[in-house]
């Protein structure tokens, strides 16, 4: 059972339990027609990001990696109308298109897109937090020290989603030096060693292939 199977199965869920819209449809095409890279979140995917912020009713979200906004559109439309969602991206052309995906979404009035790299803005946001949830999701190298932003600005019961730490299962080679693998291993051993936070990691498969995200809770 491989990649079509996979495929076929994410279609069926997301047809029955996470089903499209104009203005999704619009936001991966205007992706597409820009070039951005093929690296959003899946329909499902995007659907659980939002489940679980209106699990814990998220007033105030944080992403680190915009792209098109895809993901960034999903988060936004679990807020309640004084909600505010942050989202960092270092490329301005991606920022763009993510603009404007989200004006066509109607809700510019509750995302703020911020340019510049992640880890020069995160510092900046003390007093705009806490975040009741943090979606990272840029480059993986710095994963660690994006988790240790998102303990810091956010509060106890704030969750934390990490994506693409499975890396087609690279992440269990002790000896890989791809700085993905690196950056990823790096966070799972913050996570173990954090006792403020207290997390899990699962698997995925379905059309973007094989990979997996690591979901923290803020313990203290
Ligand atoms: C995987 S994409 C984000 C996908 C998006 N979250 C979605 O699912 O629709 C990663 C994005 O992070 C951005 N990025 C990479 N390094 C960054 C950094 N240091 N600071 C901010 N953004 C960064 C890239 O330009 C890219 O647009
Ligand atoms: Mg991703």
């Amino acid at each position: 059972m491989k990649q079509d199977r996979w495929t076929a199965v994410d279609e069926y869920f997301q047809e029955q339990l996470a089903p499209h819209d104009d203005v999704l449809d619009a936001t991966q095409q205007a992706c597409a027609q820009a070039g951005l890279p093929d690296i959003a979140v899946a329909p499902n995917q995007g659907k659980l990001l939002q489940l679980l912020a209106r699990m814990i009713d998220a007033r105030t979200i944080l992403e680190i990696g915009t792209l098109g906004g895809y993901s960034t559109i999903w988060l936004a439309r679990a807020l309640p109308d004084q909600g505010r969602l942050i989202t960092l991206e270092a490329d301005a052309t991606h920022a763009d298109v993510a603009k404007s995906n989200i004006e066509r979404a109607g809700l510019s009035d509750r995302v703020d897109v911020r340019v510049g790299r992640a880890l020069d803005i995160l510092p900046t946001l003390r007093d705009e937090g806490p975040f009741d949830l943090a979606f990272i999701d840029a480059d993986k190298v710095n994963n660690p020290h994006y988790v240790r932003w998102a303990l810091e600005l956010g509060r106890p019961g704030s969750v934390i989603v990490v994506d693409n730490v499975v890396r087609g299962g690279a992440v269990i080679d002790t000896g890989n030096d791809d700085p993905s693998v690196r950056g990823t291993r790096e966070t799972v051993e913050l996570l173990r060693a954090e006792p403020r936070l207290d997390a899990t990691a699962l698997q995925t498969v379905g059309g973007k292939g094989y990979d997996g995200i690591i979901i923290a809770r803020v313990v203290s």
